[in-house]
């Protein structure tokens, strides 16, 4: 999928021609994605399309049957249903990621944690939490190591207004800071906050630029 300008930087993030069946059900059928260091996109498409496939692929947690999916630099993945631990803290989830991702500290998990604003679930247990509070430990996960490429699958499922606005201040400061963003979303209308939308059906993406790629591109 052609990202426009001739002198724009290597991608990221590149899938080709990727197929991904579940017995008969043949659900992506030549996925073609490229994104940019810096780019914000929209996977859309109808319930069942295939997207939480297609992400699934791209972090490279599914195997796919053909095709290739390249990524430089780190990954962050933040799939649909939290993957927590019901009987740790919020603390301690931090301290084990920050762990696994061999990080000197928790500042940036702090950080989030404030900025989506659930600094007094700090102590809590997990399994105790509400759904949307979850959700958004599920997020800081996926933030932690301020990764290169952010795979988001529709993070903000029972985020309350507030933490959703806050969500892409966050976002916004992502991609200022040359990070790619790729977010599965059934919201029309927030598709001109994104530089591309893509279009997922027959199993295949279509690229659609947005207003907002204008306004982002004359910022
Ligand atoms: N593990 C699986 N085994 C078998 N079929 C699956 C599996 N995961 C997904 N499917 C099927 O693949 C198709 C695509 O599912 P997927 O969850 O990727 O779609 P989606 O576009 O993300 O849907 P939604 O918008 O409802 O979240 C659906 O028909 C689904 O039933």
């Amino acid at each position: 999928m052609p990202t426009g300008s001739t002198d724009a930087p290597p991608p990221v993030l590149q899938a080709h021609d990727v197929h991904k069946s579940y017995g008969r059900r043949h659900v992506l059928r030549g996925a073609d994605l490229t994104v940019s260091p810096g780019q914000l996109v929209a996977v859309v498409g109808e319930n069942g399309a295939g997207k939480s496939t297609l992400l699934r692929a791209l972090a490279g947690i599914l195997p796919v049957d053909r095709g290739e999916v390249a990524l430089t630099g780190t990954l962050g993945y933040c799939p649909q249903d939290p993957v927590l631990n019901g009987s740790l803290t919020v603390e301690q989830h931090l301290h084990y990621f920050a762990a696994a991702r061999r990080l000197p500290d928790l500042r940036r998990g702090h950080e989030l944690v404030r900025i989506l604003g659930y600094e007094k679930y700090g102590h809590a247990v997990v399994g105790e939490l509400s759904g949307g509070t979850r959700q958004k430990l599920n997020l800081t996960l996926a933030l932690l190591h301020d990764p290169d490429v952010l795979l988001l699958d529709e993070p903000y499922q029972g985020l309350d207004w507030e933490t959703y606005l806050r969500f892409w201040d966050l976002v916004d400061d992502l991609r200022t800071r040359g990070r790619a963003v790729v977010i599965i979303t059934h919201l029309v209308f927030e598709q001109d906050r994104f530089d591309l939308l893509a279009c997922l059906t027959g199993g295949r993406l279509t690229p659609r630029t947005t207003a907002g790629s204008v306004h982002h591109a004359d910022a």
